[in-house]
């Protein structure tokens, strides 16, 4: 069954099962280390935040924040408890997962299509779906280990808050007024938590291969190196900072944003010495939002460079792609890559 396949759960593998192998030219390669500017998001002025905002991702195509109002002891509570999660057993994780029957909670190994992929990723996913109705979901999610639901159910209350903080400033300093991300536009987050175990030869195989998310914004907090980001034709390691949150956009803010905002491609590499986890917070708009540039960023002199688009249909085409940025590209853009 391919979900005993868990990665976490091999030990002593002392060399990369063939189906891991990545193609010569999707190997990790030559990457670069850049140090990325912190925001400190402590502070009332929001034009200003946006003016830092905008800086950073002009150079590097995301941010990362500091004092983001989510506590170090939250974070570090989830990372531990996650670790003892993927830790469990194949048996006990996947009945940890069972109750719901709106599968609210799943966990799986490399990618929801594992029966269909040519190459599996190094790595296993607890996927957690925690907006608008966490407080019935929670009801399901895992008992073990213990207090799983109160620490997750605080992480995504918190994390949610602050995403809506966020799109607010974006929002504001977009000139697309208040509230503009609230509702519908954000109502479909969802958590998502990477293991990337110890890999026997890192440099044959991924943790998660080249994208860029199908989200508004995605919101990653990540306790160990392996993140790298693809600009200007380089891969760029990106480091975790200490109690930093890493933000970057997807391609729906980049077509509401008319392009102002780019998604960037991402991709993780995995280690031979040390596990890696992430918390990756995804927020998505509702099934039926159409997403477009928006209205008051397009005149005479700014025409629109993105197609109207429901979202469903824009997912179905994200997930029937696999993600490829040139397909998606062609789909949404009008100018396209
Ligand atoms: O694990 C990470 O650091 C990246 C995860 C990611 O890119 C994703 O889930 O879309
Ligand atoms: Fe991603």
């Amino acid at each position: 069954m391919a979900q005993m396949k868990f990665v976490s759960n091999w030990e002593g593998v002392e060399s990369v099962p063939e189906s891991y192998v990545c193609p010569q030219e999707t190997r990790p390669g030559v990457s670069m280390k850049k140090t990325i500017p912190v925001i400190d998001f402590a502070t009332d002025d929001r034009a200003l935040l946006f003016k830092k905002i905008l800086d950073v991702t002009g150079e590097f195509g995301f941010f990362q924040v500091i004092n983001h109002g989510i506590s170090k002891r939250l974070v570090e509570e989830m990372m531990r408890m996650l670790k003892e999660f993927h830790g469990m057993s194949p048996e006990d994780k996947l009945r940890e997962c069972s109750e719901d029957p709106n599968k609210s909670c799943t966990v799986y190994s490399s990618s929801e299509n594992y029966a269909n992929e040519q190459i599996h990723r190094w790595k296993d996913t607890l996927k957690l779906i925690c907006h608008p109705n966490l407080d019935k979901n929670v009801q399901f999610w895992p008992e073990n280990p213990p207090n799983f639901r109160n620490v997750v159910k605080a992480y995504c209350v918190m994390i949610r808050k602050l995403a809506l903080e966020i799109l607010e400033v974006l929002s504001e300093g977009l000139g697309l007024g208040k509230g503009y991300f609230e509702g519908e536009m954000s109502e479909n987050p969802v958590l998502l938590v990477h293991h990337y175990p110890p890999c026997p030869n890192p440099s044959l195989t991924m943790g998660l291969t080249q994208h860029a998310d199908p989200t508004l914004i995605t919101i990653l907090f990540q306790d160990v190196n392996g993140l790298q980001f693809f600009k200007d034709g380089q891969w760029i390691d990106i480091d975790p900072v200490d109690d930093a949150l890493l933000i970057n956009f997807g391609y729906i803010f980049e077509m509401i944003s008319n392009g102002k905002m780019k998604a960037m491609e991402h991709r993780v590499v995995t280690n031979a010495t040390t596990s890696r986890q992430s918390l990756v917070y995804l927020v998505y708009p509702g099934n039926d939002v159409t997403v477009e540039p928006a209205k008051c960023l397009i005149d005479e002199a700014n025409p629109p460079h993105y197609h109207s688009v429901k979202f469903k249909d824009f997912n179905n085409k994200f997930t029937s792609a696999s993600g490829d940025r040139e397909t998606m590209m062609k789909y949404i853009s009008f100018n396209k890559p």
